[in-house]
């Protein structure tokens, strides 16, 4: 472990716990390689370091320049005043990993040293138990070795795909928020079967377990979503009758509206935080 490089994250909220879950429940990481912080919620810290065993440091700006890996994850309206605050202790040399929705590589970078590699990330929630769907783009200084240990440290919570960084915000609205459609997705499939008599704890195991599958499936034949879903439609049968129901409320394009209207967001964000 002594190799492992040290991590400190900026910002110790909901995203900066999946990734903390995700790395220490996987062995790569230990918790005191990592220092989290926090701009005014310290009891978040601490609780934070209770729980996972990572580092609350007593001087932040130290933990700050001597962290081999330093994780942005603030939200974006709060990009600017954090590199205000922690761009002078950052320099060449140490890697900075950025996954704030909108916020280009190229905005760290003015804000901090010459020659510091950035590299945009787009991870999800799901790291929390190591399935992230993780997208990564280099900014203008990272070079090969600083992709391959930002893909090594988001390849301990689930898959890393390299993609432009023009097609970021786009990712951002489809797997960074994926999770949440899902969800939803979830809440409405458990809504029904209570709606026709079934128990909640029945539904949602029912409802689960439909959703693991099909994830399964997916995965293990490696056959089209259509195909499947054709398997699953008897002509004239159940599924018929709530797929058509599903078509004429437009359901697939309420879904491709939701994830362009998020990157659209992602977008606002990144431009709107630019701003400031
Ligand atoms: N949640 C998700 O599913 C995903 C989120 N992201 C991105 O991750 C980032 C973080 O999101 P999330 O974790 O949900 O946000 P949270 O609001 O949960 O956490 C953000 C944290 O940043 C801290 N913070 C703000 N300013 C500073 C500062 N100057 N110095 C130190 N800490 C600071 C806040 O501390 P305080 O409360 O003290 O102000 C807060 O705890 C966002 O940019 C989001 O776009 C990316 C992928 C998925
Ligand atoms: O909702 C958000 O802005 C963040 C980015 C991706 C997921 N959550």
């Amino acid at each position: 472990m002594a190799d492992q490089p040290t991590t400190c994250f900026i910002g110790a909220g909901s995203m900066t716990e999946a990734l903390l879950s995700g790395l220490l429940s996987r062995g790569m990481s230990t918790g005191e390689r990592i220092t989290i912080m926090n701009r005014r919620n310290h009891e978040r810290v601490r609780q934070l370091a209770r729980q996972y065993g990572v580092i609350l440091p007593a001087d932040r700006k130290t933990a700050v320049s001597r962290a081999d890996i330093i994780i942005l994850a603030i939200k974006p309206k709060d990009v600017a005043e954090a590199l205000e605050q922690w761009g002078r202790y950052i320099h060449p040399g140490q890697r900075v990993i950025s996954v704030i929705a909108g916020i280009s590589t190229s905005f760290i970078e003015d804000r901090l040293t010459t020659g510091t590699a950035v590299i945009r990330a787009m991870p999800n929630t799901s790291g929390t138990v190591g399935l992230s769907a993780t997208a990564l783009c280099p900014g203008r200084h990272a070079g090969e070795a600083d992709l391959e240990e930002a893909a090594r440290f988001f390849s301990s919570i689930g898959i890393t795909v390299v993609v432009k960084e023009e097609d970021m915000d786009a990712v951002t609205g489809l797997s960074g928020s994926g999770p949440a459609y899902i969800y939803y997705l979830v809440e409405a499939l458990e809504k029904a079967g209570v709606t026709m008599g079934l128990t909640p704890a029945v539904s949602r195991r029912l409802t689960l377990q439909t959703l693991l599958g099909a994830a399964k499936m997916l995965q293990e034949t490696g056959e089209e979503p259509a195909e499947l879903r054709r398997k699953v439609s008897s002509p004239g049968g159940t599924t018929m009758a709530g797929l058509e129901t599903l078509a004429r409320h437009r359901f697939q394009d309420a879904l491709i509206l939701a994830v362009q209207q998020a990157c659209r967001r992602s977008r606002e964000l990144g431009r709107s935080s630019a701003g400031k």
